[in-house]
């Protein structure tokens, strides 16, 4: 279906590698582990993929995450999120990965992040998907928590290009996390943030005027604030929107609903992405599947989404 959309060059840039963790490698990695699951099989497992907001999903996903332990694990995981970017001319990834969700588990940073760094230079030699990977800071746990993972994080400083800021949003506002932030630019890395996913505009504009980030992740609720908006039209901010997710948290009650293809007709730069694909039902080519099915997008609207994204790398 949808061949041409299949084969455009795309970027993805919102992309969780804990969240690519599919069913059937969660199994696997169980067994090898030896690691006890509270669900019977794979089936039962993608039945209790039915979420109300973010934090029901994010509850399912720091569980699903207990079985990544090794190195290899982690160069699986990642391996296979490439070896489907390739299926689906995913030329150039920017994905999060998320420390303190291993770390906090007694997992050493280096293995994760050895794991996973292994992984992206093969991609790019045996697939030529080229890759920056983004540090990203769980926004439930402390600013002290994310400056000990920054620091542990320094001596393995050539394997991430950018600090992100994930997980539970409201209540955890960007102005938390803005001495890390700028701890980490001062270092020389490029700052994103999730913001306007579940929260207010207001987060939107402390991730630009406080942590100074490159593009923010979602924000999708700008929509709401005009004088926002024309500053992302005016700045060419790039939002890195994940619609299949918004429908499966509830942001957006249906795809139809979805304000991605109005703000790209304003002029904002606005990106397709799949954000945890294993847990939202699709890869990036799912996600523009349903912005042509629910949407009518266009393929113009299409090849404007997929330029949109290879601009806004930040790796050139
Ligand atoms: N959509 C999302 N929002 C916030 N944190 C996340 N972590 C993984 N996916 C996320
Ligand atoms: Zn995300």
């Amino acid at each position: 279906m949808y061949d041409w959309l299949n084969a455009l060059p795309k970027a993805e840039l919102h992309l969780h590698l804990e969240g690519t963790l599919e069913p059937e490698l969660l199994f696997a990695l169980a067994e090898r582990n030896q690691v006890a699951l509270p669900w019977a099989d794979v089936d039962s497992l993608r039945k209790a993929y039915a979420f109300n907001n973010l934090q029901e999903f994010l509850d399912l996903y720091y569980a699903g995450a207990d079985v990544l332990r090794s190195e290899q694990d982690f160069y699986d995981l990642t391996w296979a999120y490439l070896l489907k970017c390739k299926e689906q001319n995913v030329i150039h990834v920017e994905p999060f990965f998320d420390p303190q969700t291993h770390t906090d588990r007694g997992i050493p940073f280096e293995v994760v992040l050895r794991g996973i760094h292994q992984a992206l230079v093969d991609g790019e030699k045996q697939l030529g998907i080229r890759h920056g990977l983004i540090l990203s800071f769980l926004r439930h746990l402390s600013e002290e928590a994310a400056f000990n993972t920054f620091e542990q994080a320094l001596p393995f400083r050539d394997a991430f290009i950018a600090v992100g800021l994930d997980s539970s949003e409201v209540g955890h506002p960007p102005r938390k996390f803005q001495r890390v932030f700028e701890r980490a630019r001062a270092e020389g890395f490029l700052a994103v943030a999730h913001a306007g996913e579940e929260g207010p505009p207001e987060y939107i504009w402390e991730a630009l005027d406080l942590l100074k980030v490159q593009r923010i992740d979602h924000g999708v609720r700008a929509s709401e604030d005009e004088r926002l908006m024309q500053r992302i039209i005016d700045e060419q901010i790039p939002l890195t929107v994940c619609p299949l997710s918004n429908t499966k948290l509830r942001v957006f009650k249906h795809m139809r609903e979805h304000n991605i293809l109005d703000m790209l007709e304003r002029g904002v730069k606005v990106t397709v992405n799949s954000d945890d694909p294993a847990y939202f039902g699709g890869y990036v080519n799912e996600n523009f599947q349903a912005l042509r099915e629910h949407l009518g997008m266009s393929e113009a609207q299409a090849k404007r989404l997929a330029q949109n994204s290879l601009d806004a790398r930040l790796v050139k």
